[in-house]
């Protein structure tokens, strides 16, 4: 009864939100992103010291959300793991907190064109033992719910005990307190609590085949073909170049977000 009620209510979002005249991309409200995010991912997503989001994505979002005309863009903080099944049933417009692209995310929700490829990074203390992904074995590793570095733990990482929790604070602060040995999050993320407190990067393992993507409900064409067309032009002006210095600074680039002409000449 409880799934049959809740397709009946996401159909009935879904269809309260179907595009129309005045609503193109068939969003909960005219003119109004609702956009779910994380407050703990810096510098991809976070929430500063006025409480106010920022970060990579969360500009470049916004960025391409002024180029399809949409400038009243709120972003609301939760746990990662319930992102994708809230922009399912339609209580976000979009997800955007360094959301990789995967098959099995796209049986719940679409995904705008890809626009971030980075690694994924084992985080740990000096004293822990854990060297390397081979030392990982018989330590505890904490992943965060919902996450490739979750799916990538069980996959991989078989002798190692995996702690799962809601968010980065809560994994960090458990390796600040030694109930974990490790913390696996993304790259950027993991360089900047590195810096905090003098943490190691043990294992840094490419995560190219799941560039990040804005989700999106499923269906909503019109949306997906106006964000894909914002990226594309963010890319080709150098507004993603410029955000990705501002964010990332001495961090390896990706060319294939680049301007066409960078493409050739970036070595
Ligand atoms: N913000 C989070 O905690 C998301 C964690 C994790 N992000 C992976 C990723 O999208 O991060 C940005 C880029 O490095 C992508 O290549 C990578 O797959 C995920 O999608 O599950």
């Amino acid at each position: 009864l409880a799934a049959s009620l809740l397709a009946a209510v996401s159909l009935f979002t879904n269809a309260a939100s179907a595009a129309s005249n005045d609503n193109p991309y068939g969003l909960i409200e005219p003119g109004h992103l609702r956009v779910a995010s994380l407050g703990d991912a810096k510098p991809y997503t976070f929430t500063d010291a006025n409480g106010q989001f920022t970060g990579f994505d969360v500009e470049f979002f916004t960025d391409v959300a002024h180029r399809i005309g949409i400038n009243n863009v709120d972003f609301i903080g939760q746990d990662f793991a319930g992102i994708l099944p809230a922009v399912a049933n339609g209580q976000y417009d979009a997800g955007v907190a360094a959301i990789g692209i995967t098959k099995a995310r796209e049986q719940t929700v679409d995904f705008s064109s890809g626009y971030l490829a980075g690694y994924l990074t084992v985080l740990t203390s000096k004293t822990s033992g854990v060297k390397n992904v081979d030392t990982l074995a018989k330590h505890r590793l904490a992943v965060i719910q919902g996450t490739l570095q979750e799916s990538y733990a069980v996959d991989h990482f078989k002798q190692t005990d995996l702690v799962r929790f809601p968010d980065n604070n809560a994994a960090i602060s458990a390796m600040n307190n030694g109930t974990v040995d490790a913390v696996f999050l993304d790259y950027e993320s993991a360089k900047t609590y590195a810096d905090r407190y003098d943490l190691i990067h043990a294992a840094d393992i490419p995560s190219f085949d799941a560039p990040a993507g804005f989700a999106i409900a499923k269906n909503k064409v019109a949306f997906k073909t106006a964000l894909d067309k914002a990226i594309k032009s963010a890319m080709e002006d150098g507004t993603w170049k410029r955000l990705y210095e501002k964010w990332f600074p001495g961090s390896p680039m990706p060319k294939q977000y680049l301007p066409a002409a960078d493409q050739t000449t970036q070595s």
